[in-house]
């Protein structure tokens, strides 16, 4: 019998993570670095509008290690918007002095495992809403990896019963729980999407938060047992004004 948990989605999301091609970049005209950054300073304002309108959000963060330089995640009403986005970006000159080091690609998702039995739409609830088209939070940190559940014969979350993938989804949010308040969440959906089934994006003031918490989640049996782990990118928030700091040569 078919019980796959009922799922609710909300905006697209793209992470397009970039390396600065430094040498290009450190050797190029002064004239056209401040282009190039006037570029870029627009699409941070445009981003912030679409924001401010309610039509998508994006937030942008460097990151630290060898893995990328920045990224920037999106979210958008379509797979055309995401696509848009990122052709419009690679015109830029900007994007000369960038490489590509990772993207993934998925929608944001809440699955019905904790939901309560009710006739009311929840795509009538406002909160449900809110939760599927957020504004990305503006913490100081992010922590983004892309993670599987287990389809090992002895281990398969797939072919476990809606009961008992209910039970260790309680406990998985009650320890989420413990960190109300610290580190918020975004989990989007990558199932026919991208490599991976889900993205896991964590926002925090402190970065410490991740490490407790991804910590404390590999103990419990959703984790432990059917947890399957792709590469983590951490950093550190960025606006204008830090952007173009960090462009100074
Ligand atoms: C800030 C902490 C936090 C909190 C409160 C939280 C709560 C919840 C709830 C209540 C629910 C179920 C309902 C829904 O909302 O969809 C989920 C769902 C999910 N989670 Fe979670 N999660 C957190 C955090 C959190 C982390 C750190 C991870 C990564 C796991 C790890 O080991 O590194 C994660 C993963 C997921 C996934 C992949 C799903 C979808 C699973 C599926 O099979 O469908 N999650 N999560």
């Amino acid at each position: 019998m078919n019980e796959a948990a009922m799922t609710l989605e909300g905006w697209y999301a793209l992470h397009d993570f970039r390396t600065i091609n430094w040498p290009a970049w450190k050797a190029a005209d002064e004239e056209v670095r401040a282009f190039a950054l006037d570029e870029l300073n627009a699409f941070l304002q445009e981003w912030d509008a679409i924001e401010a309108a309610k039509q998508g959000s994006t937030a942008v963060y460097t990151i630290v290690g060898q893995k990328a330089d920045f990224v920037f995640m999106h979210l958008r009403e379509t797979l055309e918007d995401l696509n848009a986005i990122e052709n419009a970006f690679n015109k830029t000159t900007f994007a000369q002095f960038t490489t590509k080091a990772y993207s993934y690609v998925s929608i944001v998702e809440l699955s019905n495992y904790l939901a309560g039995s009710s006739d009311e739409d929840p795509m009538q609830n406002p909160h449900v809403i809110a939760r599927l088209k957020p504004a990305l939070p503006k913490s100081k940190h992010i922590c983004f990896y892309p993670m599987n559940k287990k389809r090992d014969l002895s281990d398969n979350w797939y072919m476990l019963s809606m009961d008992d993938r209910k039970s260790m989804m309680k406990s998985h949010g009650m320890i989420g729980r413990g960190y109300a308040g610290k580190v918020k969440q975004i989990i989007t959906g990558s199932v026919g999407l991208d490599d991976w089934e889900w993205g896991v994006t964590l926002f925090s003031d402190e970065a410490l938060q991740f490490k407790k918490l991804v910590y404390e989640m590999r103990f419990d049996e959703v984790s432990a047992r059917f947890g399957e782990f792709g590469p983590f990118y951490v950093g550190n928030l960025l606006d204008q004004a830090s952007f173009t700091d960090l462009m100074k040569v």
